[in-house]
C-alpha cells in the first residue's frame, strides 16, 4: 500500500507552539510553511525555527513536508536548511513549468552532495496555483524522479482566474480534473486544495466527498479540526470492507476452479474490481480497521 496522504496540514513556520504540537492531531503529513503564512520580516526566524523543530521534535509518525519560497526569494536558503534538517518532502509553491522543478531538483542535489546525504533522499512535490501551472501539470508531474505528488492551490488559482471560490466548486473543475489526470499519468499523488472556511464543517464534508469521488489522495489542511473530518471520509465503511472481503473470497474460489470472472451478489467481479477490493482492504488495514 502506498503512503497515506489524506491530510497534509500547513503549520506556519514562525509559530513555535504550533510547530511543537502539530504532530498531535493525526494528520498524515505536516507541511511546515515558510511561504505565504510567514510575513517578510519573519522569513529568517521561521527558517531557523522549522530547522530546530525538525532536529528537536519526533515527527517519525508523519511525513514532513516544507513549503519553501521561490528560489529568487530565499528558496535556496530554505532548501539548504530543510534538507540538512532531514525534511522528507520539499513542496514548491506556484509552480508554473517543468523547468521550475528541474531548478529546485538541482539545488536539492547540490545540498545533498554538500552534506554527504545520499542523492535522491529528499522528495519533492509541486503546488499548482495558476492557469500556466495547470496547463503544464502533465510535464510538471514527470519533471523529476523526486516527485511524489502535485497539489492544487485554489486560493491563488481562483484569484489568477479572476474569480473566487464558490460552494459548488465549479470554478475548480477543470484544474482539479487536469491535475488529477496528470498525477495519475505520472504515477504520483494528487492532493486537493485547502478549505479555507474553518468553521464550516458541512462545506468541508461536501468538498471532501467530491474530491474523494474524483480520485484525489487527500487535501491540504489549515486547521486541526479539519483532520478527523477528512480522514473519516477517506476511511472505508464497514459495508465496503465486508464487500471487499466477499470479493476476495469469491475470486479465490473462482481461481481455484480455473475461472477469472465471478458474480458476487449478482454483480460481475473481474480484475479491476478485485484491485479496488484489495485497495479497500489495504486502506482499512492502514487505518487500523478490523479486516480479518
Ligand atoms: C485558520 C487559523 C487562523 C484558525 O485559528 P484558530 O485560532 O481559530 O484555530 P483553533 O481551531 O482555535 O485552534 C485550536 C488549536 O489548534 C492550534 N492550531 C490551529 N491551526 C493550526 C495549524 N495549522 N497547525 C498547528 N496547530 C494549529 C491552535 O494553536 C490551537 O492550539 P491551542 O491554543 O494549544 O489549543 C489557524 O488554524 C491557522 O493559522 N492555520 C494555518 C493557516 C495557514 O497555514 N495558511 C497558509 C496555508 S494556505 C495558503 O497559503 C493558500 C494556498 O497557497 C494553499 C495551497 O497551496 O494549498 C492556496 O493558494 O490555496
Ligand atoms: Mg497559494
Amino acid at each position: 500500500m502506498e503512503r497515506l496522504r489524506r491530510t497534509m496540514m500547513f503549520v506556519p513556520g514562525a509559530n513555535p507552539a504550533m510547530l511543537r504540537d502539530a504532530v498531535l492531531y493525526g494528520a498524515d503529513a505536516i507541511m511546515f510553511d515558510l511561504e505565504d503564512a510567514v510575513s517578510l520580516k519573519e522569513k529568517d526566524t521561521a527558517r531557523v525555527l522549522v530547522y530546530s523543530a525538525l532536529k528537536t521534535f519526533d515527527y517519525s509518525s508523519v511525513e514532513t513536508v516544507v513549503r519553501v519560497n521561490a528560489l529568487s526569494a530565499g528558496g535556496r536558503q530554505d532548501i539548504e536548511a530543510m534538507v540538512l534538517g532531514g525534511i522528507n518532502v520539499v513542496r514548491l509553491p506556484k509552480t508554473e513549468t517543468a523547468q521550475d522543478i528541474v531548478d529546485v531538483d538541482e539545488v536539492i542535489t547540490a545540498v545533498e552532495k554538500k552534506y554527504g546525504i545520499p542523492v535522491g533522499t529528499t522528495n519533492m512535490m509541486a503546488a499548482i496555483e495558476s492557469a500556466e501551472g495547470v496547463l503544464n501539470a502533465r510535464e510538471i508531474a514527470k519533471a523529476s524522479p523526486r516527485m511524489i505528488g502535485i497539489a492544487l492551490g485554489a486560493e491563488d488559482y481562483v484569484t489568477s482566474q479572476k474569480t473566487k471560490r464558490y460552494a459548488d466548486g465549479a470554478e475548480l473543475s477543470f484544474a482539479r480534473n487536469y491535475i488529477l489526470h496528470s498525477a495519475r499519468a505520472a504515477g504520483i499523488a494528487a492532493i486537493d486544495t485547502v478549505y479555507s472556511d474553518v468553521d464550516n464543517e458541512a462545506g468541508l464534508r461536501r468538498e471532501t466527498e467530491l474530491i474523494k469521488q474524483l480520485g484525489f489522495d487527500g487535501k491540504s489542511v489549515i486547521n486541526p479540526r479539519q483532520i478527523p473530518v477528512i480522514n473519516g471520509i477517506y476511511a472505508p465503511t464497514v459495508e465496503e470492507v465486508q464487500k471487499a472481503r466477499e470479493v476476495m473470497a469469491g475470486i479465490r474460489e473462482a481461481e481455484a476452479k480455473g475461472s477469472g470472472v465471478i458474480a458476487v451478489d449478482g454483480q460481475m467481479v473481474d480484475k479491476p474490481i478485485v484491485e479496488r477490493a484489495e485497495r479497500v482492504l489495504a486502506l482499512a488495514k492502514a487505518t487500523n480497521m478490523e479486516v480479518d
